[in-house]
């Protein structure tokens, strides 16, 4: 067979795959076919298809945003058949020139599916969207739109130094503010609420860390109703409290969840779990806890806070203590794209880093901690559990 036989064998099984997505494949697999795909396109790609690709990037996210506001996504994702132009201008206030236009431009990039003229249907990009996590398009455009804008600008004034201070940083400059992020999330309730939704939404549809990690067995041997199991240093609303009571709902043990008095003050109590104020600069107030979990705060710290918060954690662990840290370990070599864009989020949102394994045992060493076992959860992400001790009492 010629190459372009070859070739042409191929393009027909993309294409055959395009249209036919497989269903019953592992997600493993799935992701391998999703990776393979991009790498293929991406390496034959010509000077003028890259450089409009990604000159025109952020485009597709501006333009997500109109579907997600206008409604569109809903009304197409909701739609049982492929619906004409007007029936979908019945159904959102959009001027039928430009909802035309718009729609192009949509299938032209696969956000869905044009069956014939002027009829289109929901495709999995506009189910995505129009799901409880397309909130992406509103969070991005909002609260990470003016950081991320300001990188370039940030970084050159700054000869290219990596950033450290979280009150000098892309943050900083996009939105022309002296606060810390945290602060200045606080002074802007409806980019803090939007930042809380996309934390309990940013790996949905991912496996959890309580598929992998097995918690019973290690934080709950012979508990009883007093006993502390499990305290959410940093939790945000405790969505992952909640799924530790779900997931054992017989496990005796009290669940606190611990944040600054802005989020504590919005949670509301479920699953007989305790919300506590508490600063996490300050000493740990409960103490002997059976583990101490913190889920994506060390990646908002450079190593000197991140210390300060461990040291806090280890002065009141017991024996039967450990802390579990929840967290992305990137690889040596081959990094997720997912974990990389967030590695690059946390340097423009907050001057911190998302850590390699070497770097969190340095850091675990510094604070006085011993790492017991990794126990990586998600491919996608490179999301781990980092399980450790005190060094005194391993
Ligand atoms: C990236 S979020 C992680 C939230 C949660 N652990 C999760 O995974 O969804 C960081 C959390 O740290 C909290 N936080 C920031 N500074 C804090 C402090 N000094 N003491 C306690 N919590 C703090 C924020 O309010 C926020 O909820």
């Amino acid at each position: 067979m010629s190459q372009t036989e070859e070739i042409e064998t191929l393009i027909a099984q993309l294409e055959h795959f395009a249209n036919a997505p497989p269903e019953d494949i592992d997600d493993h697999t799935r992701r391998n076919l999703r990776e393979a795909s991009k790498n293929l396109s991406i390496a034959v790609e010509m000077h003028g298809d890259t450089v409009h690709r990604i000159g025109n990037s952020a485009l597709q996210l501006y333009m997500a945003r109109v579907g997600y506001d206008s409604n569109l996504w809903k009304v197409l994702a909701e739609s049982e058949s492929a619906l004409s132009i007007a029936q979908i201008g019945e159904k959102i206030c959009f001027d039928p020139t430009l909802l035309k236009r718009v729609l192009r431009y949509y299938q032209s990039l696969r956000m869905l599916e044009q069956p014939e003229d002027d009829v289109y249907v929901a495709n999995n990009v506009t189910k995505a969207l129009a799901g409880a996590d397309g909130i992406a398009a509103e969070y991005f455009t909002t609260v990470l739109h003016a950081p991320f804008e300001a990188i370039p600008r940030y970084l050159k004034s700054h000869n290219y130094q990596n950033p450290t201070n979280p009150i000098d940083s892309p943050w900083q400059e996009g939105y022309q503010t002296k606060d810390h992020p945290f602060l200045w999330l606080q002074r802007h309730p409806d980019h803090f609420n939007l930042f809380m939704q996309w934390m309990r939404l940013n790996r949905s549809g991912l496996p959890s860390w309580l598929d992998t990690f097995p918690l019973a067995q290690i934080i709950g041997q012979n508990t009883n109703n007093d006993t502390v199991l499990f305290v959410d240093v940093g939790s945000g609303l405790g969505h992952q409290s909640v799924e530790v009571r779900e997931r054992f709902p017989d496990l005796p043990g009290r669940v606190i969840i611990q944040d600054t008095p802005q989020v504590i003050g919005t949670v509301e109590p479920s699953h007989k779990i305790e919300p506590q104020v508490y600063d996490f600069f300050k000493p740990q107030p409960i103490h002997g806890a059976r583990a101490y979990y913190l889920r994506m705060i060390l990646h908002d710290w450079v190593d000197g806070p991140a210390i300060e918060i461990l040291k806090n954690q280890i002065s009141a662990m017991s024996e039967e203590s450990v802390i579990l840290i929840d967290e992305i370990v990137l690889p040596k070599k081959g990094a997720s794209w997912r974990a990389t864009q967030m590695d690059m989020t946390m340097l423009a949102a907050v001057a911190a880093m998302e850590r390699s394994e070497n770097q969190w045992y340095g850091l675990l060493n510094e604070a006085g901690l011993e790492i017991v076992k990794i126990w990586k959860y998600t491919e996608e992400c490179d999301d781990c559990i980092i399980v450790a001790k005190p060094t005194n009492l391993v």
